[in-house]
């Protein structure tokens, strides 16, 4: 007993909790494959009638056969032993099948559903959760689910029939005998209770290590990741961090295994003991002549046979709360709320001319800091406007409204005159494009790449594109040129390269508004005018909002809103606000004087 005294177990005591309709839930899951279901049953109940056939053709052998000297009577008994086992493996492939296809189907089904509901996460969820917990749940949680079809669902309908026509077989065979299996079967239960609230805690925490375990590596091992590693030296102190959490998987893990073995020690004790006492009370009734030796002998194989539904029926409970535990786990997954939905009834937004309007508009992230205060500006269609302001005063966040990657806690935002929470999610994002601070870039050719912005673009299209945004030459220049592979573990641009791609792929998306998050790292001189010159191609006749840093967009700009705390501290031209001398001429100043002067 040294595992379970030396363990904590945490508080076991309790029946763990199952939601409300979780089951009706789960059951959803299973219903569209009830014709694989019903195949299933067919299975094992031939499976079960042939498992009763055995040991009754052993009686016959023993009984009728061999003391009558009937040798064809033997002959057929045993070819009847041979083609039953040979039936039974054949089934067993095809419930096997059936199993596959339940188990899989589910997994399908719920892998769709769940990474269905990711994508309609809104913005503050991708920044709140660890990629590596996201990925543990889609892999092995669903992973997990045919354990639940094989060893919960197929195997206790099975075990159930197996232990009942198995039952009423001994019976009919002969009810002392019967009775005296059925005396030493409580046996099992017993031990089996504990075991069930013990392993629904320990698959639970397992589950939960194995999750911390991959996001720390997801987090660790990632490009960025590493680099950071590397560049602090830090690691002797990231291998302590992951060897505690391994070391706690590893004993969650020796828990699991345990809490199975101390279950089937006893059952292994129990299923010599129980034969034993068969053939101590049948004995002596073979004796005394009451009951046949065939008989005597089937009981024992049925007792063998009653011995594993029953104990796996009583441990029933480990596998379904287990399961329960998988199932909730994925639950709270799909459950999460969407918190940027689409209203009922919201109508395209069609034939975009871009004007843009914030009316009012307050913000805060869920701390309830005020982010934007009260924010009121208009940009005409075809307008450039760029936003400036000291760091965190909420120009990006204030970006994020806008394709609704997050909705405001006060006010409106208007697209065309239109509030933007009623039209649809879709015809918003089709007219706005975003070119961030960093660009990503799919693994995958640049040509892939840059068809992301419009999925059916022709070649020409994509060369056109790349042209406008100056980095058509480059792609060129490279051997493989436009199926050059880039993105992780691929051909590295620069980051001023990597920007154009970046425009180009929305210069082939052709939006009406354009969002633009201009990076602050500083370009060289001729790699700026590149992006410059590409940027112009891309503002040109569409409805811009810049975060700008650069002196060159500023001045390009039709017109500058000066953010600062979330507030629309100043706006108008360059020229009226370093008039104006007041909080845009001095950051003007700090920032730009020396450039200006080089
Ligand atoms: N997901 C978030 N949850 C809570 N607070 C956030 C979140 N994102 C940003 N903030 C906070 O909101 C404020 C505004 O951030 P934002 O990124 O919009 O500023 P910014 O003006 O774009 O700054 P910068 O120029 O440095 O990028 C900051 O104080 C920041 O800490």
């Amino acid at each position: 007993m040294r595992f379970f005294s030396t363990y904590d177990w945490g508080n076991t005591n309790n029946r763990p909790q199952i939601q409300k309709g979780t089951l009706g839930r789960i059951v959803r899951y299973f219903l569209p494959y009830w014709k694989q279901f019903l195949l299933v049953l067919v299975c094992i109940a031939l499976s079960a009638l042939l498992g009763i056939l055995q040991p009754l053709i052993i009686k016959w052998i023993i009984d009728d056969a061999i003391p009558h000297g009937h040798t064809e009577l033997l002959n057929w008994l045993i070819l009847a032993m041979i083609g039953a086992a040979v039936s039974a493996s054949l089934i067993g492939v095809a419930q096997t099948y059936f199993n596959t296809l339940i188990g899989q189907g589910v997994m399908y089904d719920i892998r769709n559903g769940m990474y269905h509901h990711l994508h309609r996460m809104s913005q503050q969820f991708f920044t709140n959760t660890k990629t590596g917990d996201i990925m543990s749940r889609v892999n092995n949680d669903v992973n997990g689910l045919q354990t639940v079809v094989t060893e919960t669902i197929s195997s206790s309908v099975s075990n159930i029939i197996v232990a009942l026509s198995t039952g009423i077989t001994m019976f009919a065979l002969d009810w002392r005998l019967a009775t005296l299996s059925l005396i030493i079967l409580p046996l099992f239960i017993i031990p089996t209770r504990r075991v069930g609230k013990l392993n629904f805690q320990v698959k639970k925490n397992t589950q939960q290590k194995i999750g911390e375990l991959s996001s720390l590596m997801q987090e660790t091992l990632s490009v960025s990741g590493a680099m950071l590693v590397k560049a602090f030296v830090r690691q002797k102190w990231e291998m302590n961090r992951f060897e505690k959490v391994n070391e706690e998987l590893k004993n969650w893990q020796v828990r699991q295994s345990m809490i199975g073995r101390w279950f089937f020690a006893s059952i292994g004790f129990l299923s010599t003991a129980g034969p034993a006492i068969i053939y101590w009370y049948g004995g002596h009734a073979v004796i005394d002549q009451t009951i046949s030796l065939g008989t005597v002998v089937a009981f024992t194989a049925f007792l063998q046979r009653l011995f594993g539904p029953i104990s796996a029926l009583a441990n029933i409970h480990v596998n379904i709360y287990g399961s329960i535990a998988l199932f909730e786990r994925l639950f709270e997954y799909l459950d999460m709320p969407v918190e940027i939905r689409e209203r009922p009834g919201a109508q395209n937004l069609d034939a975009v001319k871009g004007r843009i309007e914030f009316d009012h508009v307050w913000f805060s992230y869920q701390d309830q800091r005020p982010i934007l205060q009260d924010v009121t500006f208009r940009i005409e269609p075809g307008q450039m406007v760029a936003l400036v302001g000291p760091s965190g005063a909420g120009k990006t966040t204030l970006a994020n409204l806008i394709p609704r990657f997050l909705d405001p806690t006060k006010g409106t935002i208007r697209v065309d005159g239109q509030d933007i929470r009623n039209v649809t999610l879709g015809s918003l994002g089709e007219a706005i494009g975003i070119v961030s601070q960093e660009t990503f870039l799919f693994h995958a050719s640049i040509r892939d790449n840059l068809r992301y912005g419009k999925l059916d673009a022709t070649d020409e299209e994509i060369i056109h594109a790349a042209q406008a945004a100056h980095i058509h030459d480059l792609i060129s220049s490279l051997p493989e040129g436009y199926d050059t592979i880039v993105g992780e573990r691929g051909y590295k641009l620069s980051g001023g390269e990597k920007q154009r791609i970046a425009i180009a792929r929305v210069i082939l998306k052709n939006p009406a508004i354009l969002l633009l998050d201009e990076a602050t790292s500083a370009l060289d001189s001729q790699s700026e005018a590149l992006v410059q010159s590409a940027l112009e191609a891309l503002t040109k006749s569409r409805t811009s909002l810049v975060i700008a840093h650069r002196l060159s967009t500023i001045l390009a700009a039709d017109r500058i809103i000066v953010l600062k705390d979330g507030r629309v501290a100043e706006h108008g031209t360059h020229r009226e606000l370093l008039d104006k001398n007041g909080l845009y001429a001095s950051l003007y100043h700090q920032q730009f004087d020396a450039a200006v002067s080089v």
